[in-house]
């Protein structure tokens, strides 16, 4: 699964007019971490560093990517799983799904960059308590906490094409009628936090096919 991610992350950043990406899991679960026999299999340090450098690798990629990207989370998303959540720009979580870093519990801290990132959503108090407690946060507590932005209801849990549906309909709701450079023009913007480098970005588009269609419908921006 990890080298999948990475080929899958890396597959994407060459989708040059790519707008959003929606990240899910399968038959009722978004994802339980790593899978335990390969953990097993690499518990010493310097695999465990191997294993975390190729994870933020994916993971940051991920977050870099010109596309706006959404969680799905149906079902659980457990330790390495719930650090996944984090990847994306928004998060999207069924009513019945549930957060757990469970990481503490195996006796490791987060390896796939959640702690940095969880922080950053949430804050530090939040982060470690979460981190420390090991709880299960409900999508309920999630929306309050800032880990959900928005709750799918399903009419069954195993409903996932149902909720992608769903998902893809919140995300196209903004991106869909933009054109794919201002997507990537906003989101590049957003991902680089850095005045001189929005400027950089901004003037790419200045003076673009979409601000040309723009300008000429005249448009009156009260309805
Ligand atoms: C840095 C990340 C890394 C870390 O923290 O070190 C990790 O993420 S370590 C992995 C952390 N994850 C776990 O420990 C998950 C353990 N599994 C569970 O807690 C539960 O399986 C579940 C995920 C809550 C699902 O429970 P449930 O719905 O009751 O189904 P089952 O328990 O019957 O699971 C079905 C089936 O899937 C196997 N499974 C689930 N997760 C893993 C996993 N991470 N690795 C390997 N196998 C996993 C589970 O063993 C069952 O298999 P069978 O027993 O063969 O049916």
């Amino acid at each position: 699964m990890m080298v999948d991610l990475n080929d899958a992350v890396m597959e994407l950043e060459h989708w040059k007019t790519g707008k959003g990406v929606i990240l899910y899991g399968v038959g009722g679960t978004f994802c339980s971490g790593g899978y335990l026999d390969t953990v097993k299999n690499i518990c010493n340090s310097e695999d465990g560093y191997k294993m975390s450098t190729l994870m933020h690798d994916s993971v940051l990629r991920l977050r870099n990517l010109p596309l706006v990207s959404v969680a799905l989370v149906t079902g659980k998303a457990i330790g390495g799983g719930a650090e996944l959540i984090l990847a994306t720009d928004f998060r999207l979580l069924s009513s019945s799904s549930e957060i757990r870093f469970v990481e503490a519990r195996m006796g490791v801290g987060t390896g796939w960059a959640g702690g940095t990132l969880l922080q950053r959503l949430v804050g530090p108090r939040t982060a470690l308590d979460l981190l420390l407690t090991c709880r299960k946060v409900s999508a309920d507590e999630a929306l309050v906490l800032g880990l959900a932005d928005d709750l799918i209801e399903e009419k069954d849990d195993d409903d996932d094409e149902a909720a992608l549906k769903k998902t893809t309909d919140w995300l196209n709701e903004r991106i869909a009628h933009h054109h794919y450079s201002v997507v990537q023009t906003v989101k590049g913007i957003i991902a680089c936090d850095d005045f001189e480098e929005e400027r950089r970005i901004f003037s790419s588009t200045w003076g673009g096919k979409a601000q040309q269609d723009a300008l000429n419908k005249n448009m009156k921006h009260n309805n």
